[in-house]
């Protein structure tokens, strides 16, 4: 069985309706919807928005479900002058956390380079990004030729202005922001799950003007290239 998670509903409405001999299923209190997708058994559920409630709910999930995979969709932002544009797909080869660490005045100090003794017998690592060029990375890879590949950036803090938005691109040379993917990343690495992520740009980064933005679109393009990794085969080959 495959988990299909996104933040939110809106993020798999058109995936729950393409669902056949469905039943619901409780995780945490939530429900999710357990069935077959394009001839895949999978699990449809939603970790909520953010880091903290991605950690907590996918945890839940694979303690509970133990799935053999994970396909994490949903919309993004595109960081300027690189890669994708609104209604593009992106697919994750790693996940960083873009802002965790220090601001100071001569620059970002990612908290990986930070000197806190860590000991891993007590307490795990905490570990800055999270490769995810897995053989799944490299099936969708094949399978969705029109997406742009390369590293996602995880923040709390949404680079909602010009400045921040060359910062962090700068900083991780990332290609898509968005405000989960680094925890499914930590979770899965814990759990050992195979863990795939598809975005569909919704935005570009930095500015908040409306015309630039179109959730329902990037959320859009992100289901539809899941239903075409199913139909294509990806873990059935
Ligand atoms: O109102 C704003 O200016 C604003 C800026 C960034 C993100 C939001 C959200 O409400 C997004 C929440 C949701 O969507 C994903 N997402 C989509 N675009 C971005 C982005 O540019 N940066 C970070 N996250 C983004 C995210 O994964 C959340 O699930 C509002």
């Amino acid at each position: 069985m495959v988990l299909v998670l996104a933040a939110t509903p809106a993020e798999t409405a058109l995936l729950r309706r393409q669902v056949i001999s469905s039943a619901t299923v409780q995780c945490g209190g939530r429900e999710l919807l357990r069935g077959n997708l394009c001839g895949t058994a999978v699990v449809v559920g939603h970790a909520g928005i953010g880091a903290m409630l991605m950690a907590m709910q996918l945890t839940r999930m694979l303690t509970e479900l133990r799935p053999a995979a994970v396909i994490l969709c949903g919309c993004g932002g595109s960081y300027p002058d690189r890669g994708p544009g609104i209604g593009d797909l992106a697919l994750a080869s790693s996940e960083i956390y873009g802002d965790c660490g220090v601001t100071t005045d001569s620059g970002f100090i990612p908290l990986e380079q930070l000197k806190i003794p860590q000991q891993s017998h007590l307490a795990p690592l905490f570990q800055q990004s999270y490769k995810l060029d897995t053989p799944l990375y490299h099936q969708a890879v094949q399978l969705l030729p029109q997406a742009y590949c390369g590293p996602f950036v995880t923040v709390n803090n949404c680079s909602g202005t010009p400045e921040l938005s060359r910062q962090l691109q700068r900083l991780t040379t990332g290609i898509c922001e968005n405000m989960e993917g680094a925890a499914a990343a930590q979770v899965c690495a814990e759990f050992a799950c195979p863990l795939l992520e598809v975005r569909g740009i919704s935005n570009p980064t930095g500015t908040r003007a409306d015309e630039q933005w179109d959730i329902p679109l990037g959320m859009r393009v992100a289901q539809e290239a899941v239903l075409t990794l199913l139909q294509r085969g990806l873990l059935n080959p």
